[in-house]
């Protein structure tokens, strides 16, 4: 705000009471769908969430978690973790990374920056690396920004690029890969014809090489500097294309865990390891997959792996990844600034907050939750609980992931009373929405639907109230579907599995023994998106929400 009467204080609210215990329960991935067999949490038995959703009809309601209500560019754009939880934080909604990389690519501000003039500098001599997510999904990365951004760089002096692509299938179709590679391939070769030296280097599926998150497994960042920057890797093509198909004949690969791969030249040399005196971009705007990467790329001191050479490059992110560690330091587009969150505020007004989750998912309680920043806003006030996940598993394998383990933490601070708010995430829809498996996805929702009866039923026991809502669809539908809604075959008349998330919107319930009778939600805001829930939840805790904020969701009516 920066107004000299800023204050964070926040004023008391002349209806909610002070002091309820508010459970506050992310069901990742969990979004409303009409019912049918590729509903998974339609299938699965959900009683905990299908008694909420009829129990109390003032008391349950959809709210909007894709496109422009969470600060993407369109209604197209699915919603995602990173610019759901932001929101739900947040309580105001900010232009996101995809967005703001648009934007300055279109103005071609982002050639202007203090992180383009510093890659620059390596034009001449070095060579220009960009590792990054190569699809069109827009979470977070997408091809299209590549495409300008290869132009730019190339009409501004790029004059040997060299692309480290890692293949998607996670937020796009599998098997897409081969035409997003395909398509640069191309791009790459128009850029040949005028001159410049661009290839594809290297490749691998982004959750086997280099996108791995909240220091799940560091081996998957390794395997990507061993194949970008050492140009070492299992897997020698001296094409893209050919290294995409070839990898994906093995049934055990899709392009989630594509082995990694070099493209080496016709004496079997590796074309594109980094070098000192080159320049690199991780071309990711998302924040989450990027981290340990930037870590690697840029801390002198860095001892987690073996790096074997660290070579002297100039680096820059897309976007800065965590503004707490400031980290990478050079970006070629500032991030959204997402600031005066709800758990800022709430800490700053004496609430006590517990946050939990298991490790693939604990920094989106934590780190989009405060605004894309690590570490705790006052630690005498605050509890940020990781579980650890299973790790070198897909989670189809164990559907049930954390989310007992969660929730019993969950209880525990809850009926240890140390807390005013136990807020945490459950992962399971999302997690195993992902990997594509229908039946694993129907054991993950019950489980998910299991933990949050063991919540609830804390939230009773402490006269507390429970707030129960979702960050983005993906587990309630599992089909790519045409126009009308029909299921997609394909060519060998098999469904065409979604393992994206969805545009559908979210449901969010309130209730529990610490909620006043004449507590519902409102009828006015029918558009309401995630944005509208910080409010929600200060008012539950007894406070009016800062007036920039997205108006709450509820209101009290005299019975
Ligand atoms: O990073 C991922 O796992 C997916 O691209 C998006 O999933 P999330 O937004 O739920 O984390
Ligand atoms: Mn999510
Ligand atoms: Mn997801």
């Amino acid at each position: 705000m920066g107004t000299s009467g800023f204050s964070w204080k926040l004023e008391d609210h002349p209806k909610f009471p002070k002091g309820k215990t508010i459970g506050l329960v992310v069901l990742d991935g969990w979004g409303e769908a009409n019912p049918d067999k590729y509903n998974c949490i339609h299938v699965a038995e959900t009683p905990t969430m299908d008694s909420l959703k009829t129990g109390a009809p003032d008391r349950w309601r959809l709210v909007r978690a894709h496109g422009k209500a969470v600060g993407l560019p369109t209604e197209d754009d699915m919603g995602n973790s990173e610019v759901g939880h932001n929101a739900l934080g947040a309580g105001r909604i900010f232009a996101q990374g995809a967005k703001l990389v648009d934007l300055a690519l279109a103005s071609g501000k982002i050639y202007e920056g203090e992180g383009f003039e510093y890659i620059k500098e390596c034009f001449d001599a070095g060579t220009l690396h960009l590792i990054g997510l190569l699809s069109d999904g827009g979470v977070h990365s997408r091809l299209d920004q590549l495409q300008l951004l290869l132009k730019g760089v190339s009409e501004r002096g790029a004059k040997r690029i060299r692309v480290h692509v890692l293949t998607d299938g996670r937020d796009v179709l599998d098997g897409s890969s081969v035409g997003f590679v395909e398509t640069l391939e191309n791009d790459l070769a128009n850029l040949r014809a005028k001159g410049v030296d661009a290839q594809i280097a290297s490749g691998g599926g982004r959750m086997y090489v280099t996108m791995d998150r909240y220091e799940n497994d560091w081996g998957v960042v390794k395997r990507g500097w061993d194949a970008q920057v050492l140009g070492e890797a299992p897997y020698k093509f001296r094409n893209a294309v050919e290294a995409v198909k070839k990898l994906r004949e093995d049934p055990k690969n899709n392009d989630q865990y594509l082995p990694p791969f070099v493209i080496v030249d016709e004496g079997g040399k590796a074309v594109g390891p980094i070098v000192d005196g080159d320049a690199v971009v991780t071309f990711n705007f998302r924040a989450d997959r990027m981290v340990m990467i930037a870590k690697a790329l840029e801390y002198e001191n860095f001892d987690i792996f073996d790096r074997v050479r660290f070579p002297k490059i100039r680096y820059a992110g897309m976007l800065q990844y965590d503004g707490e560690l400031k980290l990478p330091s050079k970006y070629l587009v500032s991030p959204p600034e997402i600031d005066r969150t709800s758990g800022e505020y709430l800490v700053h007004n004496g609430v006590r907050t517990f946050a939990c989750s298991e490790t693939v998912k604990f920094g989106h309680v934590t780190f989009f939750w405060n605004g894309n920043r690590s570490g705790y806003f006052n630690s005498s006030l605050e509890e940020y609980v990781e579980i650890p996940s299973d790790s070198g598993i897909t989670f189809n394998v164990e559907p049930k992931m954390k989310a007992l383990e969660i929730a019993e933490k969950a209880r525990d601070a809850i009926l240890s009373r140390k807390f005013d708010q136990v807020r945490v995430n459950l992962p399971n829809g999302d997690m195993v929405g992902h990997t594509g498996d229908i039946n694993a996805t129907v054991v993950a929702c019950k489980a998910a639907d299991e933990a949050v009866k063991i919540i609830l039923d804390a939230i009773e026991q402490v006269g507390g109230i429970y707030v129960v809502t979702a960050d983005h669809g993906n587990a309630e539908d599992m089909v790519k579907r045409n126009k009308s809604g029909q299921p997609l075959l394909d060519k060998n008349g098999n469904i065409q599995v979604l393992t994206s998330h969805t545009l559908q919107p979210v449901p969010i319930a309130i209730g529990g023994p610490g909620l006043a009778p004449g507590v519902r939600f409102r009828k006015d805001v029918p558009d309401g998106g995630l944005a509208n829930v910080a409010a929600t939840v200060m008012n539950l805790h007894g406070f009016v929400a800062p007036s920039d904020y997205e108006a709450t969701l509820i209101e009290v009516v005299d019975n």
